[in-house]
C-alpha cells in the first residue's frame, strides 16, 4: 500500500524551519495539492523516499542527472577530490579542463566564466550584454524562466507560473520596466518590438527550447528571426541553455538549430549534479569581463574543485560515448510515442512534446506553442494523472509548466513499465 506518512511528518517539521518547508518552491507540491515525498537516496534512474517507496525518476533533479543518479565514475572522482580539500578560492587546473570540454561541445563558447547557479549565469550574462552595448533594456519571452534575478522575474514560467505569480513582489518597478516581454514563438511581435525599441535593446534572452512552460520547441524561423534582429540592431542574442544544453543535442539548441548566439548560459548537466553553471561566448565579448575588462563579476566558490570534478567527469563520459545522446533521445521518443498511443486509446486529448531528452505531456487538444497555450491545458486532468503515476512509482515533475527528462539509465523495461502505469492512469480520467 502506497503511503507518504513519514514524508508528511517530515514536511510538517520542515515547514517550521523553512518557508513552505522547501528550498525551492517547485518542490513543495502545493500546485498538485499534496505533500512531496522526502527523498533518502537515488541510484541510476530510481529515487527512493523515506517511506520506502521506489520511483522511476523523470525529474532527475530538474535535469542535471543525464547519466543517472550516483554514476559510479562521477562518484569515484568526487570521493578522490574531497580528500584534496573542497575549496581553495584560487585557480586550479580543473577549471581550464572544464572550459576546454565545454568548448569541445559548444565551439562558440570560446571563453567562459564559471558561476554557481543558472540564476547567476543569466544575471551575469545580462550584465555583460548591458555593459558591452551600453544599453539597458532586455527582451525576454513570456513563460520562459531564467532564474530568480530581479529583471528576469517578469512574466516568468516554472514555479512562478505554477504558483500564479509570474511577476514577483520585491522586484523594483524601475528594474522591471527595462524588461520587455513578448510571447514565445511570436515572430511578428518581436519584429514589431525591435522596430519601436531596437535602438535601446541590449539583449534578447531566450530559452531556445523552452522548458519552463513545459517543453515547447521553437517554431521554424523563430530563432533565426532573433538572430537576424539582434544583429541588425546591435543587440546581443543570449541563449539560456541552462536546461536544454546537452539535452536538445550534444551541442545544445545552438547545434540542433544551427544558430550562433553571442552568449550562452549553461547549468544543470554542466555541473554533473553539483551547484555549477557557466556563461560564455566569443573572446571579443568575454574579454570585457573583469579582470580582463571592466564588467564586474565574481564568486567565492566559483569554479570550486568539487563542482569542477563532477562536471568534468560527466562531460568526459558524454564525450567518450558518441552514441549516448542518440540513445537517450530514442528512449525519449519511445516513451513519448507510447504516451500518445495510450492516451488515444482512451480518447484523452494530449500533446506529448519533446526535443532531444526533454518532454512534457500537455492535456491539450492543440499543440502548445506559447505560455497562453500551456495555461489553457486541463490542469485537473494533469493533477489526477500526476498523482496516479506518483502512487504507482512514476516520478514526473509536479506541474504542467515543467519539462521531464530522460537519462542514460532508463531502460526499455523501465519505459514499458512507465507506459503500463500511464495506461492505467488514462483509464481513470
Ligand atoms: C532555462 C533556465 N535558466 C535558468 C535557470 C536557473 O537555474 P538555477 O535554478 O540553477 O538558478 C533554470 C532553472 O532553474 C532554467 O531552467
Ligand atoms: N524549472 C526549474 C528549473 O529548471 C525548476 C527548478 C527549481 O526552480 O527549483
Amino acid at each position: 500500500m502506497y503511503t507518504l506518512e513519514k514524508s508528511k511528518q517530515a514536511f510538517l517539521e520542515a515547514k517550521a524551519y523553512m518557508p513552505g518547508g522547501v528550498n525551492s518552491p517547485v518542490r513543495s507540491y502545493r500546485s498538485v495539492g499534496s505533500e512531496p515525498p522526502f527523498i533518502s537516496s537515488a541510484a541510476g534512474d530510481r529515487i527512493y523516499d523515506i517511506d520506502g517507496n521506489e520511483y522511476i525518476d523523470y525529474v532527475l533533479s530538474w535535469g542535471p542527472m543525464i547519466l543517472g543518479h550516483a554514476k559510479s565514475e562521477v562518484v569515484a572522482a568526487l570521493q578522490e577530490a574531497v580528500l584534496r580539500g573542497t575549496s581553495y578560492g584560487a585557480p586550479t587546473l580543473l577549471e581550464t579542463e572544464v572550459a576546454k570540454k565545454i568548448q569541445a561541445f559548444m565551439p562558440h563558447m570560446e571563453m567562459v566564466r564559471m558561476v554557481n547557479s543558472g540564476t547567476e549565469s543569466t544575471m551575469s550574462a545580462l550584465r555583460v550584454a548591458r555593459g558591452y552595448t551600453g544599453r539597458d533594456k532586455i527582451v525576454k519571452f513570456i513563460g520562459c524562466y531564467h532564474g530568480h534575478s530581479d529583471c528576469l522575474l517578469v512574466k516568468a514560467g516554472s514555479g512562478l507560473a505554477t504558483f500564479g505569480v509570474p511577476d514577483s513582489p520585491g522586484v523594483p518597478a524601475g528594474v522591471a520596466a527595462d524588461t520587455l516581454t513578448v510571447p514565445y514563438n511570436d515572430i511578428e511581435a518581436i519584429r514589431d518590438l525591435f522596430q519601436k525599441e531596437g535602438h535601446a535593446i541590449a539583449a534578447v534572452i531566450v530559452e531556445p527550447v523552452a522548458g519552463n512552460m513545459g517543453c515547447v520547441p521553437p517554431v521554424p524561423g523563430f530563432l533565426e528571426t532573433l538572430r537576424e534582429l539582434t544583429t541588425a540592431h546591435g543587440a546581443l542574442l543570449i541563449f539560456d541553455e541552462v536546461m536544454c544544453g546537452f539535452r536538445a543535442s550534444s551541442g545544445g539548441a545552438q547545434k540542433k538549430y544551427g544558430i550562433k548566439p553571442d552568449l550562452t548560459c549553461l547549468g544543470k548537466i554542466v555541473g554533473g549534479g553539483l551547484p555549477m553553471a557557466v556563461f560564455g561566448g566569443s573572446r571579443e565579448i568575454m574579454n570585457h569581463v573583469a579582470p580582463a575588462g571592466p564588467i564586474y563579476q565574481a564568486g567565492t566558490l566559483s569554479g570550486n574543485p568539487i563542482a569542477m570534478t563532477a562536471g568534468l567527469a560527466t562531460l568526459s563520459i558524454l564525450q567518450q560515448d558518441p552514441t549516448v545522446f542518440k540513445r537517450i533521445e530514442q528512449a525519449t521518443d519511445m516513451l513519448c510515442e507510447g504516451l500518445r498511443e495510450r492516451a488515444a486509446k482512451y480518447n484523452i486529448p494530449v500533446q506529448v512534446q519533446s526535443v532531444g531528452s526533454m518532454f512534457t505531456l500537455f492535456f491539450s487538444d492543440k499543440p502548445v506553442l506559447n505560455f497562453d497555450d500551456a495555461s489553457a491545458c486541463d490542469m485537473e486532468a494533469f493533477k489526477k494523472f500526476f498523482h496516479y503515476n506518483l502512487s504507482h512509482g512514476i516520478y514526473y515533475a509536479p506541474s504542467q509548466y515543467e519539462s521531464n527528462f530522460m537519462s542514460a539509465m532508463h531502460s526499455p523495461q523501465d519505459i514499458e513499465k512507465t507506459l503500463a502505469v500511464a495506461e492505467e492512469a488514462f483509464a481513470t480520467l
